[in-house]
């Protein structure tokens, strides 16, 4: 009779469903559709039930959560930035790569990756900065701790979704050291550049805070904070950043695969929705204006500039540090961004290109490297396959490519 009744109970409907629902999930996970979701399966296997994580498919394929996440981190992140900005010591250190690196840098990538941390434990990051040489060098721990510690977003319950303050100067060097996936082609990395542009920043310009989810080697979201930007999306483009207080200053940027890409201002409370950026018609490519980084070390304003003359471009150049130069284009203020390689051996990093290539993908541009490939994420930290940057409102892209080929070509 026991027997019997066994024997009954596995070919109960029930238990082939149950049974199919974990063939499928199973297959998902290989494909790492689900893979952050379900990497937390075994910490949670007893609490959900295979209907529920079905049941939270759509919101995880929509990235609502991450962009959200993402959004707060940052404003929190640029209220930290805007802060150190104003000050005069701004608690400067070289790396090894003679590249500056201020208390605005810690402090941010702090900040964010406490959020991301807080709301998606099993992610990896990619972080431009470390903290070991603040371990030796308690004054500016000290000094990155006290603008940590006073940072928090107006609005208790979007600083509660962001995991709220970091408990500790502790806590808070382990943050930054967090920062050191290797990158790669498989399962959810989060790009972060807690200050791009530090050389911007530092004299009075320019500067972004930037982070993106990249999955299975590619973009699915992107936001940038660019303090020193104007509100206006209408506001012609230039390399001024306006009066001392800042004034009308201050957008971010922000874009899901998909769904398009917004603008908001920067404010210090809860999120705004935004509205939608959509990059510049250029019916006559003699007419448009292109961004360039202002450090000629980074990108060569002599090649750029002989482009522009083939091109028939006459107006100047517009220099900004940062990935401000994205934002810009995306949303019409300028038109193209160049940026060709000075060194042959310097590779360009995820954290510097992974927002700013989806935002203007999102607003109707085409982003690919010197050679016309697309920029490819996968690849580890950095941009090892790609050189250079050409980004266009997609109908021209075709046209400003050639004349980088034959520029470049000619060298
Ligand atoms: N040699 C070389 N070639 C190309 N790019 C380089 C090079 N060295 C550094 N970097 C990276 O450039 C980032 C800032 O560059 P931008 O062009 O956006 O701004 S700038 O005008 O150069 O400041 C800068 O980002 P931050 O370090 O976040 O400021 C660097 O990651
Ligand atoms: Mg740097
Ligand atoms: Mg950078
Ligand atoms: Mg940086």
């Amino acid at each position: 009779m026991v027997a019997n009744r066994t024997q009954t109970s596995f070919h109960h409907p029930r238990f082939i469903l149950i049974l199919l629902l974990l063939l499928i999930i199973l297959a998902l996970n290989r494909s790492s559709l689900l893979s952050s979701r379900l990497a937390i399966l075994p910490q949670h296997f007893a609490s959900l039930a295979p209907a529920t994580i079905l049941a939270s498919t759509p919101s995880t394929m929509s990235y609502r959560k991450e962009l959200r996440v993402a959004k707060l981190a940052v404003q929190r992140a640029a209220i930290l930035t805007q802060r150190v900005f104003h000050e005069k010591a701004k608690g400067t250190l070289s790396k090894d790569d003679k590249s500056p690196v201020t208390v605005g840098d810690f402090g941010a990538q702090a900040l964010i990756i406490h959020a991301i941390r807080r709301n998606f434990p099993t992610d990896e990051i990619v972080g431009e900065e470390e903290a070991s040489s603040l371990r030796e060098d308690k004054s500016l721990a000290d000094q990155i701790w006290g603008f940590v510690s006073s940072t928090s977003l107006n609005d208790p319950a979007s600083e509660e979704q962001i995991g709220g303050p970091i408990r500790s100067q502790r806590e808070m060097l382990q943050a930054i050291d967090e920062g050191q996936s290797p990158g790669g082609s498989r399962g959810r990395i989060w790009a972060l550049d807690p200050i791009d542009g530090t050389k911007g920043f530092l004299r009075g310009g320019q500067y972004a805070v930037c982070l993106a989810l990249i999955e299975d080697g590619h973009v699915k979201v992107g936001v940038l904070a660019c303090p020193n930007l104007p509100v206006d999306d209408s506001a012609p483009l230039s390399a001024d950043v306006g009066d001392e207080n800042g004034e009308g200053r201050g957008v971010m940027f922000s874009a899901v695969l998909g769904s398009g890409a917004k603008s908001r201002p920067l404010g210090r409370g809860a999120l705004e929705t935004g509205q939608p950026i959509l990059m510049r018609d250029v019916p006559d490519i003699t007419q448009a204006t292109f961004c360039e980084s202002v450090e000629a070390g980074h990108s060569s304003h002599g090649d750029q500039a002989e482009i522009a003359k083939k091109l028939g471009i006459t107006r100047q150049s517009v220099r900004m540090d940062s990935q401000a130069k994205y934002g810009s284009i995306a949303r019409g203020a300028g038109d193209l961004y160049l940026r060709l390689p000075v060194r042959a051996d310097y590779q360009e990093k995820i954290w510097d290109h992974a927002a700013g290539d989806l935002i203007v993908r999102e607003a109707g541009g085409h982003v690919t490297d010197v050679e016309g490939r697309r920029l490819d994420f996968s690849l580890g930290r950095t941009l090892k396959e790609n050189k250079g940057v050409v980004a266009t409102p997609k109908a021209v892209h075709e046209q400003v490519l050639e004349a980088v080929k034959s520029v470049l070509s000619s060298k």
